[in-house]
């Protein structure tokens, strides 16, 4: 394409498991030069419960080849519909998550998908800023900057900073200054990860009802929120970490365990309000109280869960969709975006963002040819 804009695919499987989306988007490593198509693949029932039982695990643990061989083949079926991808920014399946202990373990070889989609591919997006020092994660603040750029140069979105929030199975918060000059400036992204969102939800819907997911908040909308609860959860240690700072999928083990006890409605309220609490908590850590919060991911589908945030932040709580943006794929366009930025040599993250002591151009690239 003209001007360096590149027509690349990024692809995302996130922490709940529950499938793979894929979406194009055009850019120069930089500004969005317009969004394109965009497929989820679901997991079968099987696929899931095998990326479960090898959660946890680092390489050579016992279901981690499976679930990496599961990874490239689901990646690769999706691919195969986007023959205009120029490029493919993969993340892998994250199954294991301590940047300060054993590092970042994101399963599924890029270079085997390079061979099988016959297109570039990058990949392995967080070992590098984990390497330098920082936390790995959160990776797609810098792209909530070029969607805040965009979305100004869209009309949609005043020139002024503005919140993100991603609620996945984990969520996470970034603060954009979308006037700054690019996403490694200082001041333009602060990010972190609020706290567990719609993972031990998930898990509980799993265990007593064999569902995946409170589907439209229904069993929560049900229930009673055990405040006790919550200000157990919030006593953890993280809340209280400095940021930049981030997750594991499971690192809170003790909120399953506290909701053991309640009937389903109950603990599906507490855990959705839990979620809700968590970003509460995390809102001093931002340069100033945003005035309202761009929701993207799964959890802005759930009614009861955007009605806790609005009670617990006293903001403005909407989806992304409110300024042109698609909430379903803003992950998996982030990779896309950062595919381009690795293969142009420019930051992935930075202090703001993960922590790390200055900008990081995380990512391997693997080409067909020469892998
Ligand atoms: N209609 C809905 N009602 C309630 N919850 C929903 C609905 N749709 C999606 N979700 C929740 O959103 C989750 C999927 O969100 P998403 O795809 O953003 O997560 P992810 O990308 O796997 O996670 P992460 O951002 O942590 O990597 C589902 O597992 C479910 O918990
Ligand atoms: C280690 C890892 O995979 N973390 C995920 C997870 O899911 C949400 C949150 O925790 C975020 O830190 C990250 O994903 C998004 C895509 C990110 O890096 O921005």
């Amino acid at each position: 394409m003209a001007d360096g804009f590149v027509r690349a695919l990024g692809m995302m499987s996130g922490t709940s498991l529950d499938g793979v989306d894929a979406a194009m988007l055009t850019t120069d490593g930089q500004r969005i030069g317009a969004f394109g198509r965009s497929a989820y693949r679901a997991y079968s029932g099987n696929e899931s419960g095998l990326l479960h039982a090898a959660l946890g695990q680092w390489p050579g643990g016992p279901d981690v080849a499976e679930a990496a061989g599961l990874s490239v083949a689901a990646h690769a079926d999706l691919a195969a519909g986007f023959p205009e991808a120029e490029v493919i920014g993969y993340h892998g399946q994250t199954l294991a998550h301590d940047p300060r202990g054993r590092g970042t373990h994101q399963a599924g070889d890029g270079a085997a998908l390079a061979r099988q989609t016959d297109r570039p591919v990058v990949w392995d997006f967080r070992s590098e800023d984990v390497r330098q020092g920082g936390e790995g994660a959160p990776l797609a603040p810098f792209f909530h900057w070029a969607c805040a750029e965009w979305a100004v140069g869209q009309g949609h979105l005043a020139p002024a900073p503005v919140a993100f929030l991603n609620l996945g199975g984990v969520g996470n918060v970034t603060w954009v200054d979308p006037s700054a000059s690019a996403p490694e400036a200082q001041g333009a992204c602060l990010a972190f990860d609020t706290g567990p969102a719609n993972a031990p939800l998930n898990d509980l819907m799993r265990q007593r009802r064999g569902q995946a997911q409170d589907r439209d908040g229904a069993v929560a909308a049900q229930g009673v929120v055990d405040e006790a609860v919550i200000a157990r959860f919030l006593t953890h240690p993280h809340f209280a970490r400095p940021v930049p700072k981030s997750l594991d999928r499971d690192a809170f083990p003790d909120l399953l365990a506290e909701v053991r006890e309640l009937a389903d409605a109950d603990a599906a309220a507490t855990l959705t309000h839990a979620a809700a609490a968590a970003v509460a908590a995390g809102l001093p850590h931002l340069p100033a109280p945003p005035q309202r919060l761009l929701v993207c991911g799964g959890g802005r589908l759930n009614p009861v869960l955007m009605q806790a945030l609005r009670q617990r932040t006293g903001l403005d709580v909407l989806p992304v969709e409110e300024i042109g943006l698609d909430g379903d794929m803003l992950e998996a366009q982030a990779f896309g975006w950062l595919a381009v930025r690795v293969l142009k040599g420019l930051p992935t993250s930075g202090p703001g963002t993960t922590g790390a002591p200055g900008p990081v151009c995380g990512g391997r690239i693997s080409r067909p040819t020469h892998s």
